[in-house]
């Protein structure tokens, strides 16, 4: 496959099945606690996102190096190598992780992934005993993890407001800490679902949590024989949602999505209902069905589901509804600055979105369609993702780097084709 794509689509009618792969949060999860149950917990429906398939390949390593671009093996080195990449939960969950292998390891990424920081979580784990130190610069990846944790304390604090993944992390380690963990939440908390979910999870595979005001408190404790399902993935269901509100009509079934998921972003269902796209659950999945509505809603916090930023303000855009957001403060540390690359992108159909203060809003007044725009990705799949829809107002559109979506949603372009969209390389 080249790296560019032409994507367009004739008819504004979109009807059509999709079976999306499982969520990459909840699998990586899964494959974590998986690796620290010692065999007693087992991970079902794994996911095919790129992100989820370097952890679980890392988690099973007996190799010197693994992962992306991987440095030569050097059968002399003291340590492991490990390259993951794009992928933060990996980078984040596999930090802690590593405070407790009888091991010595390098853990690193792609160039982007070292603009990502890492300090919080890493002075939280040196404060529980653990040894771990920068090889190129102060508070981002590389990072030399050293591993038997000698663990000094159970209390520790950490701040919510950067990353929920430090957290997630944390609390996945929790149960095997000699002391168990008592993490103090500072400030606000952001992406809370994920903590949720983490905990959620824990509690899945037989481990017990208590949350007080701003304290989670995880005792010592051993997993249970279990089986971890892995849902389908409510972030990637997004782009069908969107694509459902800028058809003229749609039709789509979504197999095995259910209205209770662990993940925050299924909240997606309630977010699209203001843009006329209803959503039935039956027949072992969603069906989503547009119904003519005029839009009312005009403000967003997205802190709950960063990941659907970029979905819901590209579909406010195409619409021409001058919406504002909040919650966006951490898009910019994600793949890549996503206020910026969302800002870039939207002066294409000439729309704005300006930043006043933590609150973010459309000027569409200088709004038009041209017949052809090229869509950068800044190497994020959801911006890749997220503009797609857009195909459905704007005759063609190229991608760059088409399978910058595999980091998620491998499949993603032979599921709009199988539903009538012409994908084309370039
Ligand atoms: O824990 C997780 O699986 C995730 C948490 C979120 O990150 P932040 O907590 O950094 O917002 C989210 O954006 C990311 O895609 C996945
Ligand atoms: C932010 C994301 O992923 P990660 O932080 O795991 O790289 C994402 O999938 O949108």
């Amino acid at each position: 496959m080249s790296q560019n794509i032409l994507l367009s689509k004739k008819s504004k009618t979109v009807n059509g099945e999709v079976h999306l792969t499982g969520s990459k949060s909840e699998c990586n999860r899964a494959l974590v606690i998986e690796a620290l149950s010692g065999d007693k917990v087992r991970v079902e429906n794994i996911s095919d996102a790129a992100d989820a398939v370097t952890l679980s390949k890392v988690l099973g390593l007996t190799l010197q190096t693994v992962g992306y671009e991987s440095s030569p093996i050097t059968p002399e080195l003291d340590h492991k190598i490990v390259n993951i990449g794009p992928a933060g939960t990996a980078m984040r969950f596999l930090t802690a992780y590593y405070t407790l292998q009888d091991d010595e390891v390098v853990l690193t990424g792609s160039e982007r992934m070292k603009q990502r920081p890492i300090g919080i979580l890493v002075d939280a784990l040196r404060k529980l005993g653990a040894e771990i130190s920068y090889e190129e610069n102060e508070g981002y990846p590389p990072i030399r993890i050293k591993g038997n944790i000698q663990q000094a304390t159970n209390s520790i604090s950490i701040k919510g407001n950067i990353s929920s993944q430090y957290i997630t992390a944390l609390l996945l380690i929790a149960p095997k800490l000699e002391q168990g963990l008592e993490l103090h939440i500072e400030g606000d908390l952001t992406s809370r679902p994920y903590v949720e979910m983490t905990l959620a999870m824990l509690k899945q595979a037989g481990i017990e949590h208590v949350w007080n005001d701003n304290v989670i408190s995880i005792a010592h404790q051993e997993f249970k024989e279990t089986v971890l399902p892995v849902e389908p993935d409510w972030s990637a269901a997004s782009y069908w949602y969107a694509i459902a509100a800028l058809a003229e009509d749609a039709d789509l079934f979504l197999h095995g999505l259910t209205a209770y998921s662990l993940q925050g972003d299924s909240v997606i269902a309630e977010i699209m209902a203001n843009f006329g796209i209803t959503s039935q659950f039956r027949d072992g999945g969603v069906h989503l069905k547009k119904e003519a509505k005029t839009i009312t809603r005009k403000n967003f916090d997205l802190k709950k589901c960063p990941d659907l930023a970029q979905t819901v303000v590209v579909v406010c855009a195409a619409l021409g509804h001058e919406a504002t957001f909040t919650g966006l403060e951490t898009l910019k540390i994600k793949e890549t600055d996503r206020v910026k690359a969302l800002q870039n992108e939207l002066a294409k159909i000439g729309v704005k979105l300006i930043e006043d203060n933590e609150t973010y809003t459309l000027d569409c007044s200088g709004k038009f369609i041209p017949d052809r725009i090229f869509i950068n990705t800044y190497d994020d799949h959801r911006m890749a993702m997220a503009f797609a829809p857009l195909a459905l107002v704007v005759p063609e559109i190229e991608f760059e780097d088409a399978p910058v979506v595999e980091k998620s949603y491998p499949a993603f372009w032979t599921d709009l084709e199988k539903v009538g969209f012409d994908v084309k390389e370039v």
